[in-house]
């Protein structure tokens, strides 16, 4: 099984222009790095001393992007978290250190990622995947059959919508109705209450007690769904010819976190959403139910232990502090990401992505969104008001898709 730990020094992600170096004084440089960090071999010499010396070099790839070290693992050594950064963090240019097969690989590549990447540039791929974004080593998508649950971090204007659009729009164009959409827009309903009238898109919630009402219902069907899977022997969706899957995507999830100044009702209904998203992400993925939990606020009480525990991938935008990365993808590093739409994948490895750019027009093309099959303004109702009462008032990329015919 691959064992890929990849990291990105802090110096590559904000450096604006490659820096090349020579592969002699990547080697020299790695030299001293296994030297001072204890990363070494023994060996006897001729009279029999027992002595250290430098892993075993086993030689150079090199490929269109990159030039990759390999070295034999010293026994009794481990490629530790402070071995990489040594690593990572020694060189102007992005690097990837890996160990698989009792070697040690050091990948140096001589490029860095670009800040914007078109959707339109997103291969096809079929399943129930969707696109992460680009690595450097290539497009990266997520697979709901094989992880169907995620996280989704990152403050605000860092590209958590964008990304949510590109999970929508993608699965819309090639699933059709086979896809269900459950959208719970905490943020009013503005981001996603526009989609309403997708065939695709069952219900919209835009409170805690529409999202409460949403969860009810879908516990009732996942109750059904359960029995009709006992009825049929089945135990996982995806060894079914059930071609259904149910995506329920809460994007501000913050807004379901019960705090202290609430009153006991409020607490409750809050609790009782948390409990959903629990259940949900505990049972319901061999049922076909997928959650994307997406918040700007990864905290202890916004992010339950249950749904994180679960939920084996977890996507990553820039966070505030190293304490908000680690408690989104239990590592630091979210916090040096350089620009919007740049994110870390995490799952058992880690890789740092640019999720590809969807504008609303785009998205209204693809999707064939037409003046009846988006919600406006006025239907919107109560949520504009809010948006007039908090000065948030439509963008010209709003009023584009309004009037998209
Ligand atoms: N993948 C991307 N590539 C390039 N630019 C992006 C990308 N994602 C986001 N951006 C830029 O950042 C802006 C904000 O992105 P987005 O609306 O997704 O943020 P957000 O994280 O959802 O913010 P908030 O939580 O405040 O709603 C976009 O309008 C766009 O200009």
């Amino acid at each position: 099984m691959f064992s890929v730990f990849a990291y990105t020094s802090i110096a590559a992600l904000t450096a604006a222009v490659f820096m090349p170096e020579t592969n002699m004084s990547y080697k020299r440089r790695l030299s001293i790095i296994f030297r001072r960090t204890g990363f070494l071999r023994e060996y006897r010499d001729l009279y029999g001393n027992l002595k250290q010396g430098l892993p075993k070099y086993l030689g150079e790839t090199t490929a269109g992007n990159y030039a990759e070290y390999s070295y034999s693992i010293p026994l009794g050594n481990v490629l530790s978290e402070s071995l990489e950064k040594a690593i990572v963090e020694a060189f102007d240019v992005p690097v990837k250190v890996y160990a698989e097969g009792g070697r040690l690989y050091v990948r140096f590549y001589n490029e860095n990622l670009p800040e914007n990447i078109s959707y339109a540039k997103v291969p096809n791929r079929g399943g129930y995947v969707v696109p992460i974004g680009k690595s450097l080593d290539g497009w990266l998508f997520h697979n709901f059959d094989k992880t169907p649950h995620m996280t989704v971090a990152g403050a605000t204007r860092q590209g958590k919508t964008v990304f949510l659009k590109n999970v929508l729009t993608y699965l819309s164009e090639r699933h059709g109705e086979d896809i269900r959409f459950y959208m719970i827009d905490l943020k009013g309903g503005l981001e996603f209450g526009r989609y309403a009238k997708l065939p695709q898109v069952v219900e919209v919630a835009s409170d805690a007690s529409e999202a409460a009402e949403v969860f009810t219902k879908l516990r009732q069907q996942m109750n059904e769904t359960m029995a009709y899977f006992r009825d049929n022997g089945y135990t996982n969706i995806v060894n079914t010819p059930i071609k259904q899957r149910t995506f329920i995507i809460i994007d501000e999830a913050a807004q379901l976190t019960p705090e202290p100044f609430m009153d006991d009702e409020e607490k409750k209904l809050m609790q009782y959403c948390q409990w959903c998203m629990a259940e949900i992400t505990r049972i319901a993925g061999a049922l076909g139910w997928r959650l994307i939990h997406a918040t700007q606020y990864p905290t202890a009480d916004s992010l339950p232990r249950a749904v994180k525990q679960n939920a084996d991938a977890k996507m990553a935008f820039r966070l505030p502090t190293e304490l908000a990365s680690r408690v989104a993808i239990d590592e630091n590093g979210a916090e040096y990401l350089p620009n919007p739409g740049r994110g870390i994948y995490r799952t058992v490895d880690r890789q740092i992505v640019q999720v590809p750019y969807l504008s609303d027009e785009e998205m209204a093309k693809r999707l064939k969104l037409t003046k009846r099959s988006v919600i406006t303004w006025g239907e919107l109702g109560e949520r504009r008001d809010d948006r007039v009462r908090t000065n948030e008032v439509p963008t010209e990329n709003d009023r584009d898709i309004i009037e998209f015919e």
